[in-house]
């Protein structure tokens, strides 16, 4: 899938679609598709990432749902960005050479966290490693401190990169630190580089300082209203932007106060959207009853988002 723009504006973090059994289940990603383009208007997506649960899945489960995600959306999705790090160096290499000979839009690599990189040089030469696998492919860096507990500067890894990563094309940046991003935007941003924000309930903070877009779980339902608050942002409206923001965050801190991960995700997603997204794998656990009561009512109590995902 050759990217016809880009990447920029919102990229829903899927969740993978699992059997009550714990099996991957292929059979409603096609329906998934066509609710992010049509309810959430939402046309890019990132795969087998932390809400996919990617680690957590084998090579072979992982590259199957590659396989699917690209083909049902062929013709409907911009970008597909699949997520090929893993903790093993020749299994992240084949990941990578799996999604770049099905035609993936892009690949991301978080950073490896069993036996961590502990300077830029260390993280730079996995990444560069995966990277030339897929040599057509634009590559990303996932960082994700809060999960990988590497906290190498982004600022620190993007100074040369392109010379050891030519293929080298943006961030995923999945971290509160601000000012690291500010670091990145105000050297190596302009035209060159594409800084995708990951935390979405600061977004708004991230594209005052110059963000492309965003990479995120709550885009798979929140899609519409934080479509809103980028265009109002866009049009210098900050005002209206702030309110989007806020009506996002309330959801999010009232779900974060129950407990809010994976698992809560694939509820909410399947009750917002009729799909079943089926249980996550251990060492998750599937969502209580209670926290899907108290998120539904707080989706229907009227503040704004409907269940069916649309205002
Ligand atoms: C730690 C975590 O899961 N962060 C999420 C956020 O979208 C997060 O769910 C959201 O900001 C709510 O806290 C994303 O950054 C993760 C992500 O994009 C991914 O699935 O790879």
């Amino acid at each position: 899938m050759a990217p016809r723009k880009k990447l920029q504006g919102l990229v829903a973090a899927t969740v993978t679609p699992m059997t009550p059994d714990g099996q991957i289940n292929l059979s409603v990603i096609r329906q998934y598709v066509d609710y992010l383009v049509s309810k959430q208007n939402v046309k890019n997506i990132f795969v087998n990432g932390t809400t996919g649960e990617g680690l957590a899945l084998s090579i072979q489960e992982r590259k199957q749902l590659a396989e699917e995600w690209v083909r049902q959306g062929k013709d409907k999705l911009d970008h597909v960005i699949i997520h090929v790090g893993a903790l093993s160096l020749p299994g992240s290499q084949e990941l990578a050479r799996h999604a770049a000979a099905i035609g993936a839009s892009g690949i991301a690599v978080i950073a490896p966290f069993f036996f961590k990189p502990t300077s830029k040089d260390e993280l730079l030469a996995f990444l560069r490693e995966v990277a030339s696998e897929a040599p057509a492919v634009p590559f990303y860096y996932y960082h994700i401190p809060p999960l990988t507990g590497v906290k190498i500067r982004v600022e620190e890894l993007l100074d040369g990169i392109k010379e050891q990563i030519p293929t080298f094309q943006g961030v995923k940046f999945s971290d509160t630190d601000l000012l690291d991003l500010a670091q990145c935007i105000n050297k190596n941003g302009g035209e060159e580089f594409v800084f995708l924000y990951g935390v979405d309930e600061q977004l708004l903070s991230a594209l005052a300082i110059g963000a492309n877009g965003a990479v995120g779980s709550t885009y798979n339902y929140l899609g519409q209203k934080t479509n809103m608050m980028l265009q109002a942002f866009a049009q210098h409206d900050l005002a209206l932007a702030r309110k989007y923001q806020f009506l996002t965050g309330e959801f999010l801190n009232f779900v974060i106060k129950l407990g809010f991960g994976v698992a809560q995700t694939k509820a909410v997603m399947t009750f917002v959207s009729g799909i079943p997204m089926g249980p996550p794998r251990l060492p998750l656990v599937k969502a209580s009853e209670e926290f899907i009561a108290k998120a539904k009512a707080k989706l229907d109590s009227g503040w704004g988002l409907s269940v069916n995902g649309l205002s």
